[in-house]
């Protein structure tokens, strides 16, 4: 039978035969499972793993699955899993369109479906419009967005998300959180939720796995 979703398997991260990390979980399909741990405790170690841009220094076992397919020994980018940290990271020499042109999949073919697939990604995240804009001349909530509508246009098949949320005040954080974890559901993707707020796990509805002491 297909087991769809991430599967975290048996993973173990250890840093000079310290052990930093070690997991086994499911997420299924628009479901969200949420880290969460002290500074330090080894939350966005576990999560580079899983997007495999952990730092050669750490020693990892164990295997990562995204739909049944393994990915484990998979470039980032053969991964197909989208990412988002606490910097939207938007590239600032392309325009809000181009940002998410570049994050296009190849299969999506000619002009006019792409400009309308871009089109159709800012207006899915309230962007409506915003193409041509200077990603620099952005709000902070405006960036997250469109760095969610980055992500989402790339068809990931899952969501990695390293503290997304902690650089906006309470009420951007809650609404932006709100969009993001209805954007996974409506999409089906799994969601790796590394945070320290307890309000962002509330939120999540998913499982909590506590790591570190
Ligand atoms: N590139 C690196 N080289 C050596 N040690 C590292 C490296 N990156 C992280 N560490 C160490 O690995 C451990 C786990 O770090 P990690 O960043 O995963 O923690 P975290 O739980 O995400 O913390 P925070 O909440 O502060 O981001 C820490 O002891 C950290 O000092």
């Amino acid at each position: 039978m297909t087991e769809t979703g991430l599967l975290i398997d048996q993973v173990t991260i250890t840093l000079a035969e310290r052990e930093i990390v070690s997991l086994t979980r499911r997420v299924a399909p628009g479901n969200v499972l949420t880290v969460m741990g002290p500074s330090g405790a080894g939350k966005s170690t576990l999560l580079a793993y899983i997007g495999g841009f952990l730092d050669p220094v750490f020693r990892a076992e164990g295997r990562v699955l995204v739909d049944d397919v393994e990915v484990t020994a998979l470039k980032p980018e053969d991964r197909h899993m989208g990412v988002l940290f606490q910097d939207p990271l938007l590239f600032p020499h392309m325009s809000v369109g181009g940002n998410l042109m570049f994050a296009l999949p190849q299969a999506v073919r000619g002009r006019a479906a792409r400009v309308a697939r871009v089109a159709e990604a800012l207006e899915g995240v309230g962007l409506a419009g915003l193409e041509s804009r200077d990603p620099a001349t952005l709000s902070g909530g405006q960036k997250a967005r469109v760095a969610l509508a980055r992500v989402l246009t790339s068809s990931p098949r899952a969501l990695l998300l390293d503290e997304p949320f902690s650089k906006l005040d309470a009420d951007l954080r809650a609404q932006t959180r709100e969009l993001v974890f209805s954007k996974a559901r409506e999409s089906g993707l799994p969601v790796l939720l590394v945070t320290h707020d307890e309000a962002d796990a509330e939120a999540a509805g998913g499982d909590i796995v506590r790591v570190g002491a």
